[in-house]
């Protein structure tokens, strides 16, 4: 199975619907794949807090229809990352589409753990509240955005809920670039799944981003790793390895629930 994380250049200077053409030609251009990945709130910008209101679309809005051509187009399984989701009740969502490769959405997942403390996205934006499993021929995916990433209980709902691949749209801060590349890693190995990190490049909202989008396999081996500006990372993962890495290294069987409180 190909996968491949388009790591965008998110420049607030450049007109959204020429983003999202952009975007559309990356992922028309990666046809040969069968998984292409996007980043986290490319359309606007993770950081461009004061933005959200005046970009937020609804749920079938102009990134869901640029994505869903995209994804038919190229004939690709499409995780086109998280847009601004402006909801009936008016509510803002931090929302994440996946597409199938004739352009239909086959899910859906709203942020759950919003970042920011008590402020921009965690004030800005309605909480997530569902987890979300994507089964495709191979594999299945497991869906989870940025921030989300710090929170190993909801990956380990994932695994049980069946997930195999962990794909974790993102827009996160070169300032804790540690912190992306050493959890991306930690999520893969204790969850014995691959994990597809794909951030942005460029500075929003005066927050330079860290890029280095990764790659990792069921026992942690990085099999990717992205530089600090645009980039795509194309790799050949094998589903059966995670199958095979539960099998031989069973510690997921190990696993001791139900603890009493101390
Ligand atoms: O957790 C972090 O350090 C970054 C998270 C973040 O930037 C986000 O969720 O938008």
């Amino acid at each position: 199975m190909r996968a491949s994380l388009i790591q965008l250049h998110v420049d607030p200077a450049e007109p959204v619907n020429s983003r999202h053409e952009r975007a559309g030609s990356l992922v028309r251009e990666r046809a040969a794949s069968d998984l292409v990945v996007l980043p986290e709130l490319w359309p606007v910008g993770a950081f461009a807090f004061e933005t959200f209101a005046d970009q937020a679309e609804p749920f079938e809005g102009p990134t869901h229809q640029a994505m869903s051509q995209a994804a038919r187009d190229a004939g690709v399984w499409l995780h086109a990352g998280s847009f601004v989701e402006r909801a009936p009740d008016g509510t803002l969502y931090n929302t994440s589409l996946v597409f199938s490769p004739d352009g239909a959405l086959a899910a859906s997942y709203r942020k759950i753990h919003r970042f920011g403390f008590d402020k921009g996205e965690a004030v800005l934006m309605g909480a997530g509240d569902t987890p979300v499993t994507v089964p495709l021929p191979d594999t299945t995916l497991g869906l989870a955005t940025c921030y989300d990433l710090r929170f190993p209980e909801l990956f380990r709902q994932l695994v049980d809920a069946g997930a195999q691949t962990l794909v974790i749209p993102a827009g996160w801060p070169a300032r804790r670039r540690a912190h992306w590349s050493l959890l991306a890693r930690a999520r893969a190995v204790e969850n014995q799944s691959y994990v597809l990190a794909c951030g942005t490049a460029g500075t929003n909202g005066g927050v330079e981003q860290a890029g280095h989008s990764v790659v990792v396999d069921p026992w942690g081996e990085v099999l990717a790793e992205a530089g600090p500006y645009e980039e795509v990372l194309t790799v050949d993962l094998d589903p059966a390895k995670v199958a095979k890495t539960r099998a031989d290294f069973p510690a997921l069987r190990d696993r001791v629930l139900g603890l009493p409180t101390p």
